[in-house]
């Protein structure tokens, strides 16, 4: 098995339904990640040992999503220096918008790379994480590149219903 590269962690396991996107699209990349449940707030010794040990296991980037009060990807930047990726989790309350601004007002000095709500902000994060690696990786550049160019295909064979 290979060492994993990107961190993918989340508050809760309520989050995996919109984390598993950011899992997903890392798989299809054929990244090495892992996937674990890390809560600054329930968890927070746990917490601090997952981001000040990041460096040394091998990860080059936290993929960290949170819902709420929404301070995971925040505390985990402030412990290590490596790139943070902060996903929003869709609440039910306040339908995210809570989890974003927790994400992305960061007060300067720790930034956290912040994504959309959601699935989309999920897959995004994913995508932006084996960019991230792709600089040094020129297999993984072609993937992203293909990647790309099938996208534009798809969109570019859309049709509209005729009215
Ligand atoms: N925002 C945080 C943190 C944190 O930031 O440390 N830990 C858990 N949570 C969030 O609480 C929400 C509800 O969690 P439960 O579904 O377990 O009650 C989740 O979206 C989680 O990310």
């Amino acid at each position: 098995m290979k060492k994993p590269l990107v961190g993918v962690i989340m508050g809760s396991n309520s989050d995996w339904e919109v984390m598993k996107h950011a899992a997903g699209i890392l798989k299809d990349f054929d990244v090495p990640y892992e996937a674990e449940v890390v809560s600054a707030h329930r968890t927070p010794d746990r917490m601090f040992e997952y981001a000040e040990t990041a460096v040394e296991r091998g990860l080059k980037c936290i993929i960290a999503g949170a819902g709420g009060a929404a301070h995971l990807p925040g505390m985990i930047a402030a412990k290590t220096v490596l790139p943070v990726l902060g996903v929003p989790i869709t609440s039910k309350q306040l339908l995210g918008m809570d989890s974003l601004l927790s994400i992305v007002q960061m007060p300067r000095g720790i930034p956290v790379a912040t994504f959309a709500i959601g699935e989309a902000g999920a897959f995004n994060a994913g995508l932006f994480a084996a960019a991230l690696l792709a600089v040094e990786d020129i297999s993984l550049a072609t993937l992203l590149a293909e990647f790309r160019k099938t996208q534009a295909e798809r969109v570019a064979a859309m049709t509209l219903p005729k009215l």
